[in-house]
């Protein structure tokens, strides 16, 4: 269990609790535990990275942090507040990019992102400003009036991220940001990131890339066969080593290429 995190959250939240608080949260599919207990505490203003194999966990644990799928058993508090017991207070605090959820595909990038402020209750005005800074800012203002079926896998990405971003959230959970996302459009998010958690927001980021991760946390959890396996700063986790070694260490089942010994052409 990481550092700091009981069994269970305090009856009432506290003032400075943290920006996401995970008790015991487990879910099962048939016979696969996919999520088997986990702990998480998200200090408010960090940026924060979940890590770990394919198949971990990580958008399970994810998916039940943000209120789209029903946990067995556990707890999620953000900011405080109940994500289950309150889901209406909750997802307002909340900006959501999740893995591989259908999209309103047949709206245009520029009318998808408005219906995101509008469903928000923001007004008119404001979603046409915001819109148009996001577009901007995602270098998608030339596509703006294409039809998001029509969208690259980068792209798609990119404009379910302005509909995360269109309400200015407390929180942005973002499950793979960067899976598709060309460099120069990566760099732009991640400037992006980085202003919003130096305004006090947070942010928490799935990845398979340690290198992105270590360069771009402070605090990162590895997660595998749905338990933590480390949580906390990135310096306490890599312990010294490269974020990746420590991953490799943590996690193992590195193979042995001999096992494809069929593959070799010579
Ligand atoms: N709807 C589902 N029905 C059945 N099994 C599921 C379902 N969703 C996830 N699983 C299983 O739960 C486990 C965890 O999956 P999850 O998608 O959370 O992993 P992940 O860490 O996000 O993986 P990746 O890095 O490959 O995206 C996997 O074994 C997966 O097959």
């Amino acid at each position: 269990m990481p550092e700091g995190t009981g069994p269970e959250l305090p009856e009432h939240p506290q003032p400075e609790a943290p920006a996401l608080a995970v008790r015991g949260l487990a879910k099962r599919f048939g016979e696969k535990v996919a999520v088997n207990g986990v702990n998480l505490d998200v200090p408010a203003g960090s940026f924060y990275g979940l890590v770990g194999p394919n198949g971990a966990g990580k958008t399970t644990t994810l998916s039940m942090a943000t209120g789209l799928l029903r946990p067995d058993y556990g707890q999620v508090r953000v900011h405080g507040t109940e994500v289950w017991t309150h889901p209406l207070e909750a997802k307002k605090l909340m900006g959501v990019l999740p893995d591989g959820v259908r999209l309103f595909d047949r709206l245009t990038g520029e009318q998808l992102v408005s219906y995101a402020g509008l469903l928000r209750g923001m007004d008119r005005e404001t979603v046409a400003s915001r819109v148009a800074d996001l577009l901007r800012a995602l270098d998608l203002a030339n596509d703006a009036g294409t039809l998001v079926v029509d969208y690259s896998a980068g792209m798609t990405k990119k404009i379910a991220l302005a509909s995360a971003l269109i309400h200015a959230p407390k929180l942005l959970v973002l499950d793979e940001p960067f899976e598709a996302v060309d460099p120069v459009s990566a760099a732009n998010i991640r400037d992006i990131l980085h202003d919003y958690v130096a305004s006090g927001g947070t942010v928490i980021v799935s990845s398979h890339v340690m290198d992105l991760v270590q360069r771009m946390c402070d605090h990162v959890a590895v997660i595998a066969n749905g338990n933590v396996l480390a949580a906390g700063t990135v310096e306490e986790v890599r312990d010294g080593a490269s974020l990746e070694d420590r991953f490799v260490q943590l996690v193992g089942g590195r193979s042995q290429s001999e096992g494809l010994s069929w593959l070799r052409t010579s």
